[in-house]
């Protein structure tokens, strides 16, 4: 096992990320040129500076990178499990060593606010840490058998070869998060993040677990689009799982070849979201109003678990719709680089039409508007619309983007019907000063997560992250991710 000791502050991952033509294929340790025909500019979407040009991955270098992430795969599991956790804890104070390099790549590939991306770096590297407690934390079973003289054991074993996807909006974290555990519980991996964010969604990740000494071809990166590599990446014969984190129509196709290709395969999907916010008429409105406006628009709303409805039950609407109004038109909006600012722009011009879109279809609707945001350059400022009603598009469509919709509730049954109302079902909140019911109503809401008197925007790395309905399969974080990324495999032994 290699040691490497980072000897001044001067030392950086990404020495070369900035230049133009970065080899940007992590495979079998090697950093190389992608085989595509096609090139990535990578920009920042605040002020579409060039930070890097790269070639991509072709579907010949996916095959490298799975080839490499077989042949390694099995050493790597036979290392002690103390092994295994010094690579996480040493990936973990790189993370936090290079928190500041981390936030600065953060801010100018994907919009991030300097907020934000501080507490993306904090989860990665939290989950990291968590990670380095799994090898430690698998067991397997002995159980006794009906047939006479056999024993029964069940191992708890790695799945082998675990693909990740992961999306552009918290792209450190969101890879991390599959990333760390499967490779601390003896699999190999290979990332496709997103093509907005192939720095920050992986090549970074890259350098930390080189750094960290884990050994060639455990991990490796295939910077290529989705359209070009993606259908490959899924339905490939080596992967055992497809972690995917993205939006449900993509997920929904990742889970449509990962079972019906030729190579049957599980599938980790954490797709989109439509989280209420409800507002109980018993509610701290102060409370209630400070979270509503974070959880609409941190990161300017691009968060799964972002606030897309608020509901409001009749007898505090009015008021809770006017200071929301007021709190939000407060929020720092504009240059992601200072670190006062809350909301940054968005991460490309097509998410930038499909909010505009979101906007314009509200109006057409007959939303009242609560707040009038403006539209400059790729920052869009907060919008509100009040009196939005369950058909509109507003409430129906993941917003994605610094907007939301506040609608009525007659009475607290009606709020429950409102906040079901809905294909999603990822996170959500309730504000009541009574505890007590406030579980009550969250144990009724269709959703993975719900949070008491909190905003919906919240993950813990031991404790377990996913949705139901349309918001996916399966969970991360503490034991579960142990069992997405471990199978059972029984020996049965005849004396
Ligand atoms: N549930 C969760 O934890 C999260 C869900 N999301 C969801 O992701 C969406 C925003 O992120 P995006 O990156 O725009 O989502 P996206 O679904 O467009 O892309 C996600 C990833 O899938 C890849 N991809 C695209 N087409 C593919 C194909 N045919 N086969 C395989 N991979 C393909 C993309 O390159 C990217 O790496 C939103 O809907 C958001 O709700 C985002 C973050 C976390
Ligand atoms: O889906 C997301 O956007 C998202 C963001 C931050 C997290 O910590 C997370 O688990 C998911």
């Amino acid at each position: 096992m290699t040691t490497t000791t980072i000897t001044t502050t001067e030392h950086r991952l990404a020495p070369d990320f900035g230049d133009i033509d970065v080899a940007a294929q992590f495979i079998g340790g090697h950093w190389l040129q992608g085989q595509s025909e096609k090139t990535l500019t990578v920009t920042n979407p605040y002020d579409d500076s060039v930070l890097a040009t790269l070639r991509q991955g072709s579907t010949t270098d996916l095959d490298k990178a799975y080839a490499a992430a077989e042949s390694a795969q099995k050493s790597w599991a036979a290392q002690i499990p103390a092994a295994r956790a010094q690579v996480m804890f040493r990936a973990a104070a790189l993370l936090e060593e290079h928190r500041e390099e981390l936030v600065a790549w953060l801010v100018k590939e994907s919009g991030s606010t300097v907020i934000k991306a501080n507490i993306e770096v904090s989860a990665a590297a939290g989950i990291t840490l968590e990670a380095a407690s799994f090898p430690g934390r698998v067991h397997g079973r002995i159980a006794e058998s009906n047939n006479p003289g056999k024993e029964n054991r069940i191992y708890r074993r790695p799945l082998g070869v675990v693909g990740v996807i992961s999306p552009w909006n918290f792209p450190l974290h969101l890879s991390q998060r599959s990333v760390a555990p499967a490779l601390a519980l003896g699999n190999a991996v290979v990332i496709k993040p997103a093509s907005d964010t192939p720095v920050t969604g992986a090549l970074l990740l890259a350098r930390i677990f080189e750094e960290a000494g884990l050994p060639a071809g455990v991990l490796n990166v295939v910077v290529g689009a989705g359209s070009e590599i993606g259908d490959h990446f899924v339905a490939h014969r080596v992967p055992a799982l497809i972690s995917f984190t993205g939006s449900t129509p993509v997920g929904q196709n990742v889970g449509r070849i990962a079972t019906g290709g030729q190579h049957l395969k599980h599938v980790a999907l954490e797709l989109g979201g439509n989280s209420p916010l409800v507002v109980l008429a018993d509610a701290d409105l102060d409370l209630a109003v400070k979270s509503a406006v974070l959880g609409s628009y941190l990161h300017q709303g691009q968060i799964c678990m972002a606030v897309n409805r608020i509901i409001v039950e009749a007898p505090v609407y009015d008021e809770f719709v006017e200071r929301f109004a007021a709190a939000a038109a407060q929020l720092p909006v504009g240059d992601p680089s200072l670190p006062e600012t809350v909301v940054g722009p968005i991460i490309n011009d097509s998410q930038l039409t499909s909010i505009a879109g979101k906007i314009d279809q509200a109006k057409a609707e007959g939303a009242r508007v609560a707040l009038e945001g403006t539209i400059t350059g790729r920052v869009v400022s907060p919008f509100a619309f009040a009196d939005v009603t369950p058909d509109m598009e507003i409430a129906r469509e993941e917003i994605f983007g610094p907007l939301v919709g506040i609608l009525r509730a007659q009475d607290e049954a009606h709020a429950l019907e409102l906040a079901n109302d809905t294909r999603f079902g990822l996170s959500s909140s309730v504000f009541t000063t009574d505890v007590d019911r406030g579980v009550r109503f969250g144990l009724e809401i269709r959703a993975g997560m719900t949070h008491i008197n909190d905003m919906p925007i919240n993950d813990e790395a031991h404790i377990p992250f996913g949705g139901e309905r349309n918001s996916g399969l399966g969970r991360f974080n503490g034991d579960w991710a142990i069992s997405e990324f471990t199978t059972d495999h029984w020996i049965g032994i005849q004396r």
